[in-house]
């Protein structure tokens, strides 16, 4: 299967009349991860959010601009959300397995969208958490409960549920911001092995992360994309001098 990315154009994101996010034009290509940075409450997760539509949710929340994903603007009142939630993942910052079995959780998704079949969906269940770095640990419990896993298998089990229903894209806002380092690093591990077949969009708060996981980081403040590079441009050489303090420290 061709792997492919998404873009933005002039994407602003209001809430009631405040703009959250101004004007911002993206290009996320596939097999790349992008990490977002940028101060606390400069709209990353918003803009984030708004990629799969989850802001639609929001009361009050008006998003105007482009969101492409090969030649369709899927920020248009046609699109059908649930299917394009399957095509474009979300991992959140803390892990939010159901209250099901780490089976069910992962099978729960392909089920959804029409995969009734006992085999087919057993293949997708180890598929899913071999590629997650999660079978070896719970190939013998299965049908457990999601909830007896630690927070850093829970976090990957989120991520094999994602993975479950073959996305183009995963979006991951924070996802290791609630774990230790150990599962931290796992985390990070694991992005470096998905990103040879997803599109990745990472938020993340901690630039040494981003410095590590990433193959382009875009700096966000009060809204607005300030510098948007490959990511050792942006740490060695940044061209703004806003973005030079906030990656050494002077603010945020
Ligand atoms: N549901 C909401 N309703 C109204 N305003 C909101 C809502 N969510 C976020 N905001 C506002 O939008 C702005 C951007 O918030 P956002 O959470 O996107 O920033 P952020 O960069 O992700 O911050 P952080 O790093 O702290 O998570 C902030 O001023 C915030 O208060």
């Amino acid at each position: 299967m061709e792997a492919i990315g998404m873009s933005t154009n002039d994407l602003s994101v209001y809430y009631a009349e405040k703009q959250a996010v101004k004007r911002v034009s993206l290009d996320f290509r596939a097999k790349q991860v992008t990490a977002l940075i940028g101060p606390s409450g400069c709209g990353k997760s918003t803009f984030l959010r708004s990629l799969n539509r989850m802001n639609d949710l929001i009361p009050d929340c008006r998003i105007t601009g482009e969101i492409w994903i090969r030649d369709r603007n899927i920020n248009d009142k046609t699109t059908d959300v649930v299917s394009l939630r399957q095509r474009i993942g979300m991992v959140w910052q803390r892990p939010n397995p159901f209250h099901k079995s780490i089976y069910e959780n992962i099978a729960f998704g392909p089920r959804y969208h029409g995969t009734k079949n006992k085999k087919k969906l057993d293949e997708i269940v180890e598929q899913s958490l071999r590629k997650a770095a999660l079978w070896e640990e719970t190939k013998d419990r299965l049908h457990n409960s999601a909830l007896a896993l630690s927070g850093g298998q829970q976090q990957r089990l989120c991520i094999a549920r994602s993975i479950a229903v073959k996305p183009d894209i995963i979006l991951m806002d924070e996802p290791a911001s609630a774990l230790d380092p150990v599962s931290t690093s796992k985390i990070e591990e694991l992005i470096a092995e998905l990103k040879q077949e997803f599109c990745i969009v990472i938020v993340t708060h901690n630039m040494h992360q981003a410095a590590r996981v990433s193959d382009k980081t875009a700096f966000f403040l009060n809204g607005e994309v300030v510098e948007h590079d490959v990511t050792t441009n942006i740490f060695t050489n940044p061209q703004k001098q806003e973005t030079s303090d906030y990656i050494s420290g002077r603010f945020g």
